[in-house]
């Protein structure tokens, strides 16, 4: 309501009925208090609001006036010593708990000079019932390798909008990527924009565990600089990339990850080569079984494990639901470098079929007898790749078409963040991911396996095996 109300005139217009309203006179003292008041709480609230900045303000102008330029410029240079310290320290702690919290804040303030228009031309903003509704921006964590931005949706919003116009959000945002995730609560949503990029680099390989962990084999790297840890464990592996994207450091991390479980017996790696042998021949001494020629051989590989899997399977029945490894019993690992020149460019149509069948039954049975596949594949259409969705677990690397990334992870994945198709081809062995209670696609890099590190590995790992039918002795170390 207006404090004073002005009526020019002495003419009212004509009505039936003329109410005359009580008009209260407020003397100007009054108006001044009021004014005064309202100015003061307005600005105690906007300094409690952005304490970060104010109180510190306070603290400098403080020891200013107190001591002269020495005060502020003896707590400046003291608090840079003593971060300087904690740096070199500990770094881990200092960057998680003291740099990355005011970096947030800092970049907060660009985030929300740029929030309503990025919205707006996102379609993210909703007009309703005469009112404009902007989601909320509710906060911003740095990261090593970026920003993630929680936000409150507009009621009727869901991930998936924001996920819609991902791309935009990313180059509007100045980003290098942005992948979208449902929040802790169902009106949040966290926005991932990726900055610098943690995987830029090639990543050295993990030392080899001497008992490999299978709920937790270390691959490579995650995006904020902390360990691919990848169950093996109940599950099957599929990793789809396009020629040269790196489907071979996916393959040596795992296979390493495992070798102190082939010298120990607990774990037998079959391998098949189908391409000729050129990649994994360098790693034999590590494999009980090894072919890349001989079709027949494979075939006959699998049904063996087909057979293995079926006896445990009998035994265990009624006994427990997981095979637990041992010396004895050990887990089978499959490994198939380029699974379609099995299941489709063979030509041999009754090979073909043997392949199938025995495949089909070991990645539908195999996970809970210790049968476990892991293979990769180049082209992942469902006609080159009828087995595609009995791989629980799923690597994309560089695919070649955008319409590839949610065929090999899943509907809505790209729109999600899974940008396999802009991988540049200079990076090898970066892909994205699904992780065990994670619903979004991660980006990871996998660890490089060059051929000294590789001869190394078998040398050091290797136990008995059969190369292309032949049985040939070795020593377990
Ligand atoms: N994780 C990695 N980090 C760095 N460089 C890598 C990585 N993986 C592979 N490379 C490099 O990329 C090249 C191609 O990798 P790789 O042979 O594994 O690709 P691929 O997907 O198996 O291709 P193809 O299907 O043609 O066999 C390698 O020779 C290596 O130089």
């Amino acid at each position: 309501m207006p404090m004073v109300n002005v009526i020019r005139g002495e003419q009212l217009p004509d009505a039936v009925f003329n109410v005359r309203t009580p008009i209260l006179r407020i003397p100007l003292w009054m108006a001044v208090v009021w004014w005064l008041v309202k100015g003061l709480v307005r600005t105690v609230v906007l300094y409690m609001r952005f304490w970060y900045a104010t109180v510190p303000a306070s603290v400098l102008l403080y020891l200013w006036a107190r001591f002269g330029w020495a005060g502020p410029v003896t707590l400046v240079g003291g608090l840079a010593c003593l971060a300087g310290v904690w740096l070199l320290v500990h770094r881990v702690s200092f960057l998680r708990f003291g740099w990355y919290p005011v970096l947030g804040r800092w970049r907060r303030i660009g985030y929300r000079r740029r929030w309503y228009p990025a919205m707006a031309t996102a379609r993210l903003v909703v007009n309703f019932d005469g009112h404009v509704v902007v989601p909320v921006l509710r906060r911003v964590k740095a990261t090593a390798s970026g920003d993630e931005l929680t936000v409150r949706m507009v009621t009727g919003q869901i991930p998936d909008d924001f996920a819609a116009v991902g791309l935009r959000l990313t180059h509007t945002f100045g980003a290098r990527s942005c992948r979208v995730a449902a929040g802790r609560r169902a009106d949040l949503v966290v926005l991932t924009l990726q900055r610098a990029d943690a995987l830029r680099k090639t990543i050295p390989p993990a030392p080899v565990p001497v008992v490999p962990d299978l709920a937790g084999l270390v691959l490579g790297r995650l995006e904020g600089g902390e360990p691919l840890r990848l169950r093996l464990f109940g599950t099957q592996i599929l990793v789809a990339g396009a020629t040269g994207a790196g489907k071979g450091s996916v393959i040596w991390s795992v296979i390493a990850a495992l070798a102190g479980g082939v010298r120990s017996g607990l774990v037998k790696l079959w391998v098949f080569d189908p391409k000729g042998g050129m990649e994994m021949a360098a790693g034999d001494p590590l494999f009980e079984r090894f072919a890349c020629e001989d079709f027949a051989a494979m075939a006959d590989a699998l049904e063996t494990a087909v057979g293995l899997m079926r006896e445990r399977t009998r035994r265990l029945r009624g006994v427990t639901r997981q095979h637990i490894p041992t010396v004895d019993e050990p887990l089978v690992v499959i490994v198939v470098d380029e699974l379609a020149a099995l299941t489709a460019y063979l030509t041999d149509r009754h090979l073909k079929d043997r392949i199938k069948a025995a495949l089909g039954v070991l990645l539908t049975q195999g996970r809970a007898a210790g049968v476990h596949v892991v293979a990769a594949v180049q082209d992942s259409r469902k006609d080159v790749l009828p087995f595609r969705d009995l791989f629980p677990t799923r690597i994309a690397l560089r695919l070649t078409e955008p319409a590839q990334v949610d065929m090999v992870l899943g509907d809505g994945m790209r729109d999600r963040g899974a940008v396999c198709d802009r991988i540049p081809m200079n990076m090898p062995g970066v892909g994205y991911l699904v992780l065990d209670g994670d619903p979004s696609p991660v980006r990871v890099r996998f660890s490089y396996w060059d051929d000294d590190r590789i001869a190394e590995l078998a040398g050091t790992y290797s136990g008995a095996r059969v190369i292309d039918g032949q049985v040939i002795t070795g020593e377990v170390l």
